[in-house]
């Protein structure tokens, strides 16, 4: 089943306000040592909580991999967290978070994230619309504390996006006893060590490294997680390190895969990485911020850029712009 061709099952209401801006992840605040150790930079501000669930309505469209399964179900959508059925623990979390009540996306992705038994899940999600809270609960609901092995994977595209990710999963897990989060990111000290935590949040080629070398016991892993697989994608090799990743873990855990953007390159991806997944999909008039003009200009030829902006700028009344190019030597042009 292709991302792209298939009809959604269900829309959720219109959407009335403008995205919030992306607010920096939370650092770690509690943690086992392995955890706290690795999370020495690249984490935000501390996340209590945003007014993301009131103010953030996104049309969230829905197409289940299983088709038989019955849209009016109140688990299809939870209005609540109370409906989700978490432990105490977990719930203690969020409220320390200050999430009052799921986000659009929270809504429709959790009772499908936390339906039993654990199905794929495909879903596009732009920055700040609550995503990694979303994965970051499905998680923590799945983990077993008794046991002091790896049971969830999370591959971010970046280190510093990894170390985000860690510090919001340590947060929203500050009372689960027992709780052990690692990041697999490159670190000159880690000779030896050894990654046993029941979550392992890292970068592709790291990961990869640390399965290889036995580092890491795979053999109860039940989740994993691709974020940002557009920027994955983007970033050469990194795509087809998570696929090799993904072949050195059991075959039938959970995967759960988000992308900022679907592009067809991605939904090929995201359908071969995330098989017979559940997929949802922001409404395309949500993709753009309200209040941006997009527009673009052909230019033919790369010498001729710089002619077109000056008269384009020309053109306009702008007080400050930024330009973004490919190249860092085009930016001296
Ligand atoms: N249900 C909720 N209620 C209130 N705040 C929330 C809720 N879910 C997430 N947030 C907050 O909204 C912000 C964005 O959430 P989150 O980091 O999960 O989004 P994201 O889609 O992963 O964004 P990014 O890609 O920027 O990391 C964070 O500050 C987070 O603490």
């Amino acid at each position: 089943m292709s991302a792209a061709d298939e009809k959604p099952v269900e829309t959720a209401a219109p959407a009335e306000e403008k995205p919030a801006e992306t607010t920096p992840k939370a650092p770690a605040t509690t943690s086992d040592e392995p955890a706290a150790a690795d999370q020495g930079d690249g984490a935000g501000i501390p996340g209590n909580g945003s007014s993301l669930a009131d103010k953030v309505e996104y049309k969230v469209e829905v197409k289940l991999a299983d088709m038989q399964a019955d849209p009016n179900n109140p688990l299809f959508s939870a209005a609540s967290f109370e409906e989700l059925n978490l432990s105490e623990d977990l719930v203690r979390g969020i409220r320390a978070m200050n999430f009052r009540k799921p986000s659009k996306i929270q809504e429709k992705a959790l009772p499908l994230l936390l339906h039993n038994p654990p199905t794929n899940m495909i879903a596009q999600s732009q920055s700040g619309t609550g995503k990694t809270a979303a994965f970051s609960l499905n998680i923590l609901s799945r983990i077993d504390l008794s046991i002091l092995a790896p049971q969830a994977l999370v591959l971010a595209p970046s280190r510093e996006l990894a170390r985000q990710i860690l510090g919001v999963i340590e947060h929203m897990g500050q009372f689960m006893k027992g709780l052990k989060i690692q990041a697999a990111i490159p670190d000159p000290t880690a000779r030896g060590k050894l990654y046993n935590a029941q979550v392992l949040v890292g970068t592709p080629g790291t990961v990869m490294d640390i399965i290889r070398k036995r580092a890491a016991d795979t053999r109860q892993m039940k989740i994993l997680v691709l974020d940002e697989a557009d920027n994955m994608l983007d970033q050469q090799g990194l795509g087809d390190q998570c696929t090799r990743v993904q072949k050195l873990l059991p075959p039938k855990i959970q995967t759960v895969l988000f992308s900022a953007t679907f592009p067809p390159q991605v939904i090929e991806y995201a359908n071969r990485f995330a098989a017979n997944a559940n997929v949802l999909t922001l409404a395309h008039e949500e993709l753009t911020i309200e209040g941006i003009k997009q527009l673009y200009i052909d230019i033919g030829a790369d010498q001729d850029k710089y002619a077109t902006l000056l008269k384009f700028y020309g053109l306009m009344t702008q007080a400050s712009s930024i330009i973004f190019v490919r190249l860092l030597s085009l930016s001296n042009v």
